[in-house]
């Protein structure tokens, strides 16, 4: 039976174990490693799943999935690459981290898949990106795929894509609830109670996400649905326009991006990160 252990149980980690438990792997397939006992003991006690030590999740997992972050991954390396044989998988989720970044520390022919996944694996609603490195094979991909398929959606580009995705798919949950919160104060500063405001908006956010996901429409083509000859929403959208929010969000976008590829080059100098 195939093991599986999450290194860092925070909160992409725990996620993705819940998630793997929810689609029916048994608690004795997973493992995971942790920093601090406390955590580490509240997760056994919740899931059930036992913790370890890098050394021996290396040693007894078949498949080794990286979940600290990119500024905590050298000690975790050092830690693990010599006891990790060509024959694991090592999936990583570390934003703007290279396959190439691991495949130089981890032994010859070692396979190594890059996924960016986003927050809403917390709920089974994750959008995950994988790429393969030089020695993943397509099995390793696939595997990749079911593993990550139990939080979510899956979908697989080319590396040299994965940094337009961090910056999209990765820190886009991040986005839409700072424009969701922009909308409850508003609704607050016209005399709406929060609660009601946050109702509304969230319910509004989930349906116009439902028509995009179901329709076969375009978002322009949506945006015009809602937009009535002189009517409100039109000059909603001019002082959108007025203040760029479409600019900001594009530069938004390109500022993650340019931030993860300059994490990758961080680390290919064998820099610490910030
Ligand atoms: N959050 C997000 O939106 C997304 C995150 N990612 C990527 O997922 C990864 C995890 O992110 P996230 O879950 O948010 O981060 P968290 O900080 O919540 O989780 C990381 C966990 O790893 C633990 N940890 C650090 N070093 C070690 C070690 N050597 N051994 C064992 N455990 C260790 C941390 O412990 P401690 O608390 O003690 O530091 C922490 O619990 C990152 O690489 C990130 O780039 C990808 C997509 C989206
Ligand atoms: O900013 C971050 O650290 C994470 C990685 C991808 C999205 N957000």
């Amino acid at each position: 039976m195939m093991t599986i252990a999450v290194l860092g149980a925070g909160k992409i980690g725990e996620s993705l174990l819940s998630g793997l438990l929810q689609a029916g792997y048994a608690p004795s397939q997973l493992m995971f490693t942790e920093r601090y006992t406390q955590r580490a003991s509240e997760l056994e006690h919740q899931y059930g799943v036992d913790h370890t030590d890098v050394v021996s999740a290396a040693r007894h997992a078949d498949v080794l999935i990286i979940a600290v972050k990119p500024q905590d991954i050298e000690p975790l390396l050092d830690e693990l690459c010599p006891y990790v044989a060509p024959s694991k998988l090592v999936v990583s989720l570390c934003a703007g981290l290279p396959t190439a970044m691991f495949e130089q520390r981890l032994a010859a022919g070692t396979p190594v898949v890059r996924v960016m996944p986003n927050t809403p694996m917390l709920v089974g609603e994750a959008m995950s990106v994988v790429s393969g490195g030089t020695c993943a094979q397509e099995t390793h991909l696939d595997l990749a795929e079911e593993l990550l398929g139990c939080v979510g959606s899956v979908v697989r580009v080319p590396e040299s894509q994965q940094d337009v995705v961090t910056a999209l798919s990765g820190s886009g949950p991040a986005y839409f609830f700072y424009l969701i919160e922009s909308m409850i104060d508003a609704g607050v500063l016209l005399g709406l109670p929060r609660a009601v405001a946050g109702r509304l908006i969230v319910q509004t956010a989930v349906g116009s996400a439902a028509m995009l996901r179901e329709g076969e429409g375009h978002p322009t083509i949506m945006r015009e649905g809602v937009s009535s000859p002189g009517g409100t929403t039109v000059a909603g959208i001019r002082e959108l326009e007025k203040h760029g929010v479409r600019a900001a969000l594009i530069d938004a976008v390109e500022a993650a991006h340019d931030r993860s590829v300059e994490l990758g080059r961080v680390h290919e100098d064998g820099e610490p990160g910030e």
